[in-house]
């Protein structure tokens, strides 16, 4: 018993100085200690809103460790489940591009990709030996040019994405409650227009992410006021459908123009500036906005229609 409560403190030291190595060699000797391979020990969360430490199973524990190499092991912190998370900013017009990647099958996919960063996004790709299969839109863009169709060019199993209640040129239609695999791991699709008509908000349930495009931002939301934009759509889509999601589901929103990165369902739930007011308020909120239009709205719209590949137009 001592020895497994020294093990223990190894371990739950090391987890904190992100020493994995140290961290690994003390959960190996603690598991060669237990003598069931049933009996429970205390392991990283299996979703974000999880305590630091819970109870889990000694085999599960090991598979995870067995993954947690210097080879498949791609991150700086500790990686639940086995995927890969990357959150990637576009300077230029404060878009949030995501990879997702399984890396037990090594099969990833990309959320928002924008045109000026697909060598940027490839070459991360490339380095962490993925094998890009979706390249996926939450809409159709009107302030930057999607990178979706350039990332097929480069990735020869990647389908770019789109739902089909857009316009645009697309290699998959997706519409609400469709499932997007890469290995393991299950995408949901979740229609959440207003924004645009073809918004989507994709939901990695198992780990309580969810990716909202323009739907919902930290503290703020898409503007209605082109592209088919109605108000009272993007309320119901968001009050339906990403509210009543889990309070500590995180958010990650496709802009941000105040130095955010996420947030949560509770948060937005609870500090929202427009989304927790009534409809009638948030209408007036968001007719009165008065934004002038996207910088690029007359490149990145056409440009969107072809799925950003230029030579197509
Ligand atoms: N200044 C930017 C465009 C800013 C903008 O209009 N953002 C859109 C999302 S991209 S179409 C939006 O919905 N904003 C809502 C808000 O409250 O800011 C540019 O010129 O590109």
């Amino acid at each position: 018993m001592a020895m497994k409560c020294v093990l223990m403190n190894s371990f739950i030291k090391n987890l904190a100085l992100k020493n994995h190595d140290k961290c690994a060699a003390a959960i190996t000797r603690f598991i060669s200690t237990q003598k069931s391979a049933s009996s429970k020990l205390f392991f990283l969360p299996a979703s974000p809103s999880a305590k630091l430490l819970q109870p889990t199973t000694t085999a599960l524990t090991a598979t995870r460790f067995q993954k947690m190499d210097s080879k498949n092991f791609s991150t700086s912190g500790p990686q639940p489940s086995n995927l890969t998370f990357r959150q990637l900013l576009d300077y230029a017009t404060f878009t949030y591009t995501y990879i997702l990647g399984d890396n037990a099958s090594k099969k990833a996919i990309i959320i928002d990709p924008v045109l000026e960063r697909v060598e940027r996004d490839a070459k991360l790709l490339k380095e962490l030996q993925f094998d890009l299969i979706y390249a996926l839109n939450t809409h159709m863009h009107a302030d930057h040019i999607t990178g979706s169709g350039e990332l097929g060019r480069i990735f020869q199993n990647c389908k770019s994405v789109i739902s089909k209640h857009t316009s645009a040129q697309a290699q998959k239609y997706i519409d609400d409650g469709d499932v997007i695999e890469f290995g393991k791991f299950k995408l949901e699709c979740l229609s959440t227009p207003g924004h645009t008509d073809g918004c989507v908000s994709y939901l990695l349930r198992d780990h309580g992410l969810v990716f909202t495009g323009d739907a919902l931002f930290v503290r703020g939301c898409g503007r209605t006021d082109f592209q088919q934009g109605i108000p009272q759509l993007l309320y119901n889509s968001v009050h339906k459908k990403l509210f009543s999601l889990p309070d500590h589901f995180l958010i990650y929103p496709g802009h941000d123009y105040n130095g955010n990165m996420s947030s949560t369902v509770w948060e937005e739930k609870t500090y929202n500036p427009r989304l927790t007011k009534p409809f009638e308020e948030f209408k007036k909120i968001m007719d009165n906005l008065n934004l002038p239009k996207p910088k690029l709205i007359d490149v990145a719209v056409p440009g969107n229609m072809v799925d950003g590949l230029l030579d197509k137009k």
